[in-house]
């Protein structure tokens, strides 16, 4: 398939490292320069153009720029795609449409570990293309499809900014082991290998089956469980949840 992408960024990285093999990509970004730089990072050849009345008449678009550079973008392209994805995060359909003509629509939220082709991508848009966005997309890793923007808006708060949120766990966790006396080479390969070893557990039980796995009576995870829920660790997450995906939505 022929796949165009736009905004040589890092999210389109990992995208046209995860699609090259199987698509003919072609890279379209402001910069020849930049674009040059883009390309030397695939392992295949890949087409590159200006964003300069660049042709999308009956082509598979994915655009991935920052949402605030959509009407910029917009104004570089012309004709009227076969499917526009955007990975833009908060740009509802409704302003898709308005910027670029399209047959069909399809919004994807994926994360940060698409660089290592284990992202967690959220779907939504026009059923007639679920199918096509659900293989694309598993080029870089797993896909949800939902039925709704205020769901893949959720989702952004979630599996879009979380990298974002376990990177905080992450470093405070070393910390912790850091101001108890560890080396902080020692904290960070300790924190690596407790992250690498939680995803199979995740996926193997629920999160309150694990807690009591692993809280002895009396014991130390008790111990410390309870400073968290002291500090409202709980509620502090699911009020950043609400807060980002709070600022998905249009502005009043
Ligand atoms: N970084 C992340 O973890 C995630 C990012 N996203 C979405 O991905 C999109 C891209 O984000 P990143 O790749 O992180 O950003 P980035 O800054 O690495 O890439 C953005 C690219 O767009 C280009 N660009 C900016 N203004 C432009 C314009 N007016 N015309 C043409 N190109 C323009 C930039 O030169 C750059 O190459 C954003 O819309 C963001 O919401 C979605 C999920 C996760
Ligand atoms: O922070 C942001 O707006 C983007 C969307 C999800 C991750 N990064």
């Amino acid at each position: 398939m022929k796949l165009t992408i736009v905004g040589p960024g890092k999210m389109a990285l990992a995208l046209a490292k995860g699609l090259e093999k199987e698509h003919e990509l072609t890279i379209v970004g402001r910069d020849g320069e930049k674009l040059l730089r883009f390309t030397k990072q695939l392992g295949k050849h890949a087409k590159t153009a200006l964003l300069d009345k660049y042709e999308i008449d009956g082509q598979s678009v994915i655009l991935c720029v920052k949402p605030y550079a959509l009407k910029e973008t917009a104004a570089g392209l012309k004709g009227k795609a076969e499917t526009l994805y955007s990975v833009l995060a908060g740009t509802g359909i409704a302003a898709l449409k308005k910027a670029v003509k399209a047959e069909n629509y399809v919004r994807a939220m994926p994360n940060l570990a698409a660089e290592f082709f284990s992202s967690m991508t959220t779907l939504t848009g026009d059923g007639a293309k679920k199918e096509e966005a659900e293989r694309l997309f598993t080029s870089i890793g797993q896909t949800l499809w939902v039925e709704t923007e205020k769901e893949l808006d959720i989702a952004t708060a979630v599996a879009g900014s979380g990298p974002a949120y376990l990177a905080l766990v992450a470093e405070a966790l070393a910390d912790g082991g850091v101001k108890e006396g560890l080396k902080r080479a020692d904290a960070m390969k300790l924190v690596e290998g407790l992250f690498a070893g939680f995803a199979p557990l995740l996926s193997h039980s629920h999160p309150a089956l694990l807690k009591d796995g692993v809280m002895s009576p009396g014991g130390t995870t008790a111990a410390g469980y309870a400073a968290l829920e002291k500090n409202g660790t709980r509620a502090a997450f699911i009020e950043a949840v609400e807060k980002a995906y709070r600022r998905t939505l249009p502005k009043a």
